[in-house]
């Protein structure tokens, strides 16, 4: 029977996404909160991931670089970094125990994370402080152990246990119930690549000159006053982010603090780069991070090197040259592909910038809240989660 475990979750299923009334399905009541970690088979044992710490980041990267997410055709598999993963859960006000580990014999076999979030739900007053879900992963040896349901009922509980009662996380399955379905979108930037992967195709009338001629981008970038963010941007940027965001029915909401998190530039792991014309006044800025993917049985190639859009806020410069932009920057940094999912604005400038649809779809949840509106569209989203 499908779905056994998120039946018994507070999701609305198809029937009640008329009669629930919108805000939390469950009222959180924390005397009632388990003060213990749910039990696990023997020889399994829970622990807290220290990300800082070289040897467990090690276990964990090497834990989802063989075992984490593979598209539909099994042709590619993320290998996230040991940087970026410390990019992606430790930022401001991280709680050590919602970095889950379980171990057999001192060997990482299961994991799932979380890092606090301020969400803004539809026309709701209030923001909702919650839990962002993520890297749910389950060594391929021991799958249909039913592991998967206690991690998630885990960290559930050290959630709960705060006293937040909301979560919000993507999938690239369907399960009850997705608030939004969206599509990611690859413009290439290495078309020979593409092609030598067995991702691109070419058809009889099209010879590997002719597409990279047609994926062809300048050496420069056009804006002018283009450059990578510093720190004295942040609060330029800050206001920049949180301003733009208000447009869209889901958006977080960020402290400078925050914005210093995510956005200064990593070496690998996130770009950022602000549009300052005048001195000392930033009208826009682009983000994209580093996502690079195994090639999984590819006599020619072990990685794909794949830069994923993030946040991009354009007010004076055209969204579309923006992005133009990041392609050329993207390339200059030796990417083969820029992924963007048609969140946002995006659909803006997929086409004109020569964005192909893939096949595999992102669907967005939030855990425990009924939406007033059942479905959002993509471009009322606005929510990257890495
Ligand atoms: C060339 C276009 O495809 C990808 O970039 C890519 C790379 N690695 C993956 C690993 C797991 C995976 O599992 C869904 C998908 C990919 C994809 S397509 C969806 C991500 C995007 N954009």
């Amino acid at each position: 029977k499908p779905h056994q475990f998120w039946e018994t979750q507070p999701m609305p299923n198809i029937n009640e996404l008329e009669s629930l009334k919108p805000g939390p399905i469950q009222e959180g009541i924390l005397a009632d909160v388990r003060k213990d970690p749910y039990n696990l088979i023997s020889k399994f044992e829970w622990c807290n991931v220290d990300l800082r710490n070289d040897e467990q980041a090690q276990q964990v990267y090497t834990l989802l670089k063989e075992n984490y997410v593979e598209d539909d055709d099994n042709m590619f598999r993320f290998d996230y970094s040991i940087e970026f993963l410390r990019w992606a859960l430790l930022p401001p006000g991280q709680h050590p125990d919602w970095i889950v580990g379980v171990k057999v014999n001192q060997k990482l076999v299961g994991f799932i994370t979380g890092i606090p979030v301020t969400l803004h739900i539809e026309n709701q007053q209030t923001k909702v402080k919650m839990t962002e879900i993520n890297f749910l992963c389950v060594h391929k040896k021991i799958r249909a152990n039913r592991l998967a349901p206690v991690l998630i009922k885990e960290i559930t509980r050290r959630v709960h246990i705060k006293n937040m009662w909301q979560a919000v996380y993507t999938a690239g399955i369907v399960v009850p119930t997705p608030i939004s379905q969206t599509r990611y979108y690859h413009r290439s930037l290495n078309a020979k690549k593409l092609i030598e992967v067995g991702f691109s195709s070419l058809s009889a009338r099209q010879t590997i000159a002719r597409q990279q001629k047609l994926y062809k981008l300048p050496e420069e970038p056009k804006t002018q006053g283009l450059r990578p963010m510093k720190k004295k941007d942040v609060a330029q940027v800050t206001k920049l982010l949180n301003e733009y965001l208000k447009q869209f029915k889901l958006y977080f909401k960020y402290t400078e603090d925050e914005v210093k998190h995510w956005f200064l530039p990593r070496k690998d792991v996130i770009s950022t780069y602000v549009v300052e014309k005048e001195q000392g006044v930033v009208t826009d800025f682009l983000s994209f991070y580093n996502l690079p993917s195994q090639v999984i049985k590819n006599p020619k190639h072990t990685h794909l090197r794949a830069a994923y859009s993030y946040y991009n806020v354009a007010t004076q410069t055209p969204i579309v040259q923006l992005m133009y932009d990041a392609l050329i920057l993207a390339k200059n940094e030796g990417y083969d592909v820029f992924n963007a999912l048609d969140i946002m604005e995006n659909e803006k400038f997929l086409k004109e910038l020569m964005f192909c649809p893939g096949d595999g779809q992102l669907n967005y949840y939030l855990y425990n809240w009924k939406l007033e509106s059942n479905m959002l569209k993509p471009e009322e989203i606005g929510i990257v989660l890495v």
